[in-house]
């Protein structure tokens, strides 16, 4: 692959409403992306590292730390044939899966234009539409909740994700589930519980969930195996899963019954790709999350859905449920059944909307390859 610049730039986004969840809450992103290009085409990256390490230990500045003095050295002058080889070539730089994820993103996207195919196409994606869950951050009361929760299902979502932490929790779920006992409904801990609530789970457990997602601490697998031994509603690992390695030992230790796949947590699409397959292998279906992405991440989440064993929807919501500009056209939207349709234009399938970029671009920072 013939790579002649990588541009790393900043973007101020400002989200339409605050969105809360046990670790704090987000309201304004700044947002980094990764731009390649061959001289011909350029391919878009977008790395999902918040400004803050309370999600992930990634903030962005690591992440452009990570990239400029370890990353592009690395890349350059190598022979790079397809995106899948950066991954043995960034193998020495332990972790930073977010910074890695988004050059990686990045590559892909120009890969699939150099190859005139979709992005979804040259990941091997079979679906033409994906199915898509929305997450909502917790609320100040569970009327609250149950008023927004109306709202997303009349406009179709066809999963509801619930952030849950201590104190607003089982009895919330509880209302919510007497409220809407047919719709799909989910809880998002982000590791704010421990084993000692082992009976709190049991009382969810009583309640049709869909699945609770990272209920336990960010860095464990030994906890949750013996949380889903007691509970018959699937465990999600979220936070836990770095790596196809940290797959592996989960679904061995029987410590969830399904994943949450981030490709920046994972460190790229490469190594989502290798994570579907080892879960399909295993018969355990899996879903993309979402990092509060741009429309460029959200491009990259919708090809990588369109694989076969992303069967739970993902939270790949339209680009309007965050922002009221996205940076790219057309915007991603929903039908009325719920889905996301997969673009077949050549690499992510969407343009960037360059005057609006370069009018919120805070930094900017080209490098030759
Ligand atoms: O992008 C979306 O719609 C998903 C939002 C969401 O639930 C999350 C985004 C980023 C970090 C977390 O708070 C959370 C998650 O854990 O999945
Ligand atoms: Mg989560």
């Amino acid at each position: 692959m013939k790579i002649t610049d990588l541009t790393l730039r900043t973007v101020d986004m400002t989200m339409k409403f605050p969105f809360e969840t046990s670790v704090g809450i987000t309201d304004t992103r700044e947002i980094l992306l990764i731009e390649v290009t061959d001289g011909e085409y350029v391919g878009y990256g977008e790395c999902v590292a918040d400004i803050d390490p309370y999600y992930s230990e990634e903030t962005v500045e690591t992440a452009i730390h990570i990239i400029k003095d370890f990353i592009i050295p690395r890349l350059k002058g190598a022979s790079i044939q397809h995106p899948s080889d950066i991954s043995s070539l960034l193998a020495p730089i332990r972790r930073h899966q977010m910074a890695k994820g988004g050059v990686d993103c990045a590559l892909w996207d120009l890969y699939a234009k150099q190859q005139a195919k979709s992005l979804s196409e040259v990941l091997g994606g079979t679906k033409t539409e994906v199915p898509v869950g929305i997450s909502i951050g917790i609320q100040k009361d569970v009327e609250t909740l149950i008023e927004k929760i109306n709202v997303y299902v009349n406009e179709g979502y066809q999963k509801i994700k619930i952030k849950i932490k201590p104190g607003f929790d089982y009895e919330i779920l509880k209302q919510v589930r007497e409220a809407f006992p047919a719709v799909s409904i989910m809880a998002d801990a982000n590791s704010a519980f421990t084993l000692q609530d082992l009976e709190l789970f049991k009382k969810m457990d009583t309640l049709n969930l869909l699945m609770i997602e990272q209920p336990l601490a960010h860095d464990d697998i030994v906890d949750h195996s013996k949380l889903q031994a007691a509970i018959q509603t699937p465990v999600c690992l979220d936070e836990s899963i770095h790596s196809f390695e940290d797959a592996r030992k989960a679904i061995e230790l029987g410590s969830c019954k399904t994943i949450n796949i981030k490709i920046g947590r994972v460190g790229g699409l490469f190594e989502a790709k290798q994570i579907h397959d080892l879960c399909a292998e295993n018969n355990i279906p899996v879903w993309c999350g979402g990092m509060f992405e741009t429309g460029i991440g959200r491009a990259h989440n919708v090809a990588i859905s369109s694989l076969h064993n992303f069967s739970i929807p993902g939270d790949t919501a339209p680009s309007a449920r965050y922002w009221d500009k996205d940076i790219i056209e057309p915007e991603i939207t929903m039908s009325e059944a719920g889905t996301v349709a997969v673009p077949t234009e050549q690499g992510i399938g969407v343009t960037v909307d360059q005057t609006h970029v370069d009018s919120i671009t805070k930094r900017l920072e080209t490098f030759s390859m």
